[in-house]
């Protein structure tokens, strides 16, 4: 059987200028390849540059990849069908409140996003902007609130509900849980759990802190200069660090 998302030999390089006339090309993913089962969670760790976030923006087709293929449930994805494959992998940002406009209230902002992306009517559009803020924990009310008048945990959960409206199959979880104090990180991992639970989420959670990627991962992807250069189950992995570049991630050499 065909694993949920399988990403094979992934490469994209960005040109970056020196000055008035030079150029120097940066591989900011080099050859990547991995997959995810349905209802795991994959870490991907690595120094700032590595090539995380480049993977993230490929993955949900916000940049384009040089070579390599995505394939979900065993089906390669081009950008041409994105649409249909945006429903699939949604991207949670880094920073919750600057990626809410904070001119546009919750339930249009939801609402946006389905007529973007479904053919419900208006009727079933409200009935799935509800269920979304329920399932985050939210209140109905909260479809009238602007995000400045929301808490910062709470914001957290608006920007969950906007990933999930769209019922995905996976979540990239790109930092998303670093602004946020230990206490409300809980909280927010605790629900990302519950849900993986009872929908059979997968999660690819790209993070620096190594405690969350130890509590929540199944297996990690260690990158360095755009390579996968250690990878395996994340107890083990973590327990027997081998590549120098993951024992310096863990404070060990
Ligand atoms: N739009 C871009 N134009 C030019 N270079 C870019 C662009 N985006 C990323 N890069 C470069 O590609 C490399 C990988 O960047 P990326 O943001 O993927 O790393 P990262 O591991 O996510 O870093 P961080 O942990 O700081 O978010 C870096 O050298 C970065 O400078």
């Amino acid at each position: 059987m065909s694993q949920l998302l399988e990403v094979v030999n992934l490469c994209k390089h960005y040109r970056k200028q020196l000055g008035l006339f030079r150029q120097t090309t940066i591989q900011a993913l080099d050859q990547v390849s991995f997959s995810l089962d349905a209802a795991q969670t994959l870490a991907v760790v690595g120094e700032t540059g590595s090539g995380k976030s480049t993977l993230a923006k490929v993955l949900v087709g916000i940049e384009q990849p040089d070579e390599g293929e995505i394939r979900l449930a065993g089906k390669a994805v081009t950008l041409t069908h994105y649409r249909k494959y945006n429903h699939v992998i949604r991207y949670m940002f880094q920073d919750a409140e600057r990626a809410l406009n904070p001119s546009q209230k919750v339930g249009s902002m939801l609402d946006d996003v389905l007529r973007f992306s479904t053919v419900l009517d208006e009727t079933q559009r409200q009935q799935k902007i509800l269920q979304s803020l329920q399932q985050v924990g939210l209140m109905d009310e909260h479809i009238n609130f602007y995000p400045h008048m929301f808490s910062a945990g709470q914001q957290q959960r608006v920007a969950l509900a906007r990933a999930l409206i769209l019922d995905p199959k996976i979540l990239i979880l790109d930092e998303a849980l670093t602004v946020l104090d230990p206490t409300l990180r809980a909280q927010i991992v605790n629900l990302l759990l519950e849900l993986q639970q009872q929908k059979g989420l997968s999660y690819l959670l790209i993070s620096k802190n190594l405690r969350l990627v130890r509590h929540i991962s199944d297996h990690c992807l260690v990158m360095q200069h755009g390579q996968v250069v250690e990878a395996g189950a994340t107890e083990q992995l973590l327990e027997q660090p081998h590549h120098p570049h993951t024992r310096k991630l863990m404070g060990l050499s």
